[in-house]
């Protein structure tokens, strides 16, 4: 649904993102991570339209987003750094999102200050950081968008709020096909929510997959053998990495946890257990693979 294609952009000579390509399927979540100062805002100010690419595509729906009002009528952009006019209360904002949004729902704003409960007179510039992250969500989830793009969204909002928020964004993507596309350096929250993972570095996207596939493709395994680490099992193909930690070896192996199994047991372990790698570690250890220190990580 969103296609982006060999995206350049440039602030002066600077290169930031080079060639860069991404999908969000209608439907789904897609959290984007990457290091500070990856491109990450850059990206999806690209994607909400607000910057013009310097070449390369932008699609939604086989359309380009920028300076095509009838496509960003459908996009909600949250920024990391919330702008709201000065002296406008919660009702004048909700007010003039009706008139730009066509597809307003005034019935779905009144049902979910069930869930906000700020009082829609109060001046927004005067609420709390939380509390204007909150009426940012209520506002985007009244327009009822088809395309929701977040930077950095659940900073600042406490735990009770951000389940809450957490649970109105997969029910909008379950019945109505929303996409999101979600910046965040908590990967432990993205992990929760997220379908589609992408990892952004060096102006690309090096790792695009399904959460699960990412997942099932990558193993911990901690082992111990009489004799030390087989070099045979040291130097497969699958072994990413592999360190020794007192008697225990830790390795990192790609591949199906039962064929991972079998292959160690080939050198009659005295231990063996395969244990999934959380979001992080395998964030972690990509990271690892071009160019950053994993050992005091894993
Ligand atoms: N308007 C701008 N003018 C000049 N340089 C910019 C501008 N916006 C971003 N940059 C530069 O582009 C690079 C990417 O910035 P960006 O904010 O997109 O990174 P990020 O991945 O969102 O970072 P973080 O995780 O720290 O929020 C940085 O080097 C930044 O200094």
């Amino acid at each position: 649904m969103i296609e982006v294609r060999q995206l350049v952009k440039k602030f002066d000579k600077f290169e930031v993102l080079k060639g860069l390509d991404l999908n969000v399927r209608r439907g789904s979540i897609y959290g984007l991570v990457g290091s500070n100062g990856a491109g990450k805002t850059t990206l999806l100010k690209l994607m909400a339209g607000v910057y013009r690419p310097d070449s390369g595509s932008i699609m939604v729906d086989g359309q380009p987003v920028f300076e095509n009002n009838h496509v960003k009528e459908n996009i909600i952009f949250i920024p990391d750094e919330l702008f709201y006019f000065n002296h406008y209360s919660i009702r004048e904002t909700a007010n003039f999102f009706r008139q730009v949004y066509p597809t307003w729902d005034e019935n779905r704003f009144d049902e979910l200050f069930k869930v906000f409960g700020i009082d829609v007179k109060r001046r927004v510039t005067k609420l709390s950081k939380g509390m204007k992250r909150q009426v940012a969500f209520w506002l985007a989830l009244s327009v009822k968008p088809q395309v929701l793009i977040l930077d950095e969204p659940l900073d600042g909002l406490d735990p009770m709020v951000r389940s809450k928020v957490k649970k109105l964004l997969m029910a909008d993507v379950a019945e109505r096909e929303m996409s999101i596309i979600i910046s965040s350096h908590n990967l432990r929250e993205l992990e929760d929510i997220c379908d589609y993972m992408g990892i952004l570095h060096d102006g690309k996207i090096i790792i695009e997959s399904e959460l699960d596939a990412l997942k099932k493709g990558i193993s911990k395994v901690q082992t111990a053998f009489p004799e030390g680490l087989p070099e045979e099992l040291s130097r497969a193909g699958n072994v990413l990495y592999h360190e020794k930690r007192g008697s225990v070896y830790l390795l990192i192996m790609r591949g199906d946890e039962q064929d991972i199994k079998a292959q160690v047991q080939k050198f009659r372990p005295l231990l063996l257990d395969v244990l999934p790698l959380t979001f992080e570690e395998i964030f972690v250890y990509e990271m690892g693979g071009i160019g950053y220190d994993i050992r005091n990580i894993l």
